[in-house]
């Protein structure tokens, strides 16, 4: 296949990923374009089963054999749907890495960590175990583990769980990938611990100078940490746009819910507001919107067909809502999603009416501390 020359490190065109099962297909993944940059963050966020570790899976070639895929997944400008799973393998580790929720997905508690990382290093380069030895202390300084030499002697299981993900990171990074996958990266961590890991994350990328696709179910993770963000909901994109943009303007009702379930400090107390209802099937999708029988700004007109993916403004913002205008007119007045008094997240708050003065979205500032050092 002839391919072009882009500046693009990742470029994913149409891409959609379909699970035959015996009660029909699961849409999983439905007509995802995006591209990414060398140095570039981008946040894709979503609730459960919005398709955000099925998309990165796909990337990666992990998903089973039964998976059905189509578009374009062009990597460096090599097109990465239907190459073999030898050369696959070749990239995975080598040039795109990926950092999973749980570390002991990526360590094994029998070997020490250094023993681990070089392994890592050596599967990818021929070098002696001495000099893959130096290199795995050096990763795990890169990342911070304080004591590197000594650390690097000890079993996972010794490490506290922030540092055992900063291992993990060690070993994403050891072989310089390009790009750094990295699904749910702090979700298993205490709150205090996340803005400490994330960061190590992010300023590992301006060392090895990768991009990083960074995924995550809460908004609240990738402010101030992303560059783009990229909102999915019912196996697609609904909003994107760089991340202050879609923070402070979103035009998608959709990513205004998600908004509101971040807490703020002024609402310490105050129960999280959960968007009503549920998501769509991707067995049985509905003919409009996807997002319209949640919707509190929906129209008979939502439900007609799915609203393609539009640029709003002169900008990279972009939102699948034919109401963004509605949306726009609304944000300093009205608030879309109203907090109850209810008793636990789990019970759905009430939509209410658009009215005056009612608040608007925020965009989340109350950062985690730091970890305190062991
Ligand atoms: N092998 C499979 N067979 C059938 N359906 C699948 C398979 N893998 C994933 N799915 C479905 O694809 C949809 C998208 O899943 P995905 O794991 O990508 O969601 P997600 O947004 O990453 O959610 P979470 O945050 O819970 O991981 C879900 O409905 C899931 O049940």
């Amino acid at each position: 296949m002839t391919q072009s020359v882009s500046q693009d490190l990742l470029k994913v065109t149409d891409l959609s990923v379909g699970f035959p099962t015996d009660d029909g297909v699961v849409h999983a993944v439905r007509n995802l374009s995006f591209s990414l940059k060398r140095g570039e963050v981008l946040g894709i966020v979503g609730e459960s089963g919005s398709g955000k570790s099925v998309s990165s899976m796909a990337l990666m070639g992990l998903l089973p054999k039964t998976a059905r895929i189509t578009g374009s997944i062009q990597y460096q400008d090599e097109e990465l749907v239907g190459v073999s799973a030898r050369r696959l393998e070749k990239i995975r580790g080598n040039d795109i890495a990926m950092i999973f929720q749980d570390p002991m997905t990526s360590l094994n508690p029998v070997f020490t960590v250094g023993w681990q990382l070089s392994e890592a290093y050596r599967a990818h380069h021929k070098v002696p175990k001495k000099a893959a030895w130096d290199k795995a202390v050096e990763a795990l300084e890169l990342v911070g583990i304080p004591q590197p030499d000594r650390r690097a002697k000890q079993y996972p299981h010794e490490f506290s769980g922030g540092m055992r993900q900063r291992v993990v990171i060690a070993m994403a990074v050891i072989n310089d990938p390009d790009l750094i996958i990295a699904d749910e990266p702090t979700t298993a961590l205490d709150v205090t611990v996340q803005a400490q890991v994330l960061e190590t994350l992010i300023n590992i990328k301006d060392k090895v100078n990768a991009g990083i696709m960074l995924i995550t179910h809460d908004l609240g993770v990738v402010a101030g940490m992303v560059d783009r963000v990229q909102v999915m909901y019912g196996g697609t994109i609904v909003e994107s746009g760089g991340v202050d943009e879609v923070f402070e303007t979103p035009r998608m009702p959709y990513t205004v819910g998600l908004l509101g379930s971040i807490p703020h400090p002024e609402q310490l107390g105050q129960p999280l507001t959960p968007i009503k209802g549920t998501p769509p099937s991707l067995l049985n999708l509905p003919t409009g919107c996807t997002f319209a029988p949640r919707c509190p700004l929906a129209i008979d007109d939502c439900s007609s067909a799915e609203p393609e993916l539009l640029q709003i403004g002169s900008g990279p913002h972009t939102s699948r809502c034919i109401r963004w205008q509605a949306l726009a007119e609304a944000e300093h007045s009205k608030a879309l999603f109203a907090h109850e008094e209810i008793g636990s997240i789990e019970n759905p708050a009430v939509l209410v009416e658009l009215e005056p003065d009612a608040g608007t979205v925020e965009s989340d500032d109350n950062a985690p501390q730091e970890e305190g050092s062991r």
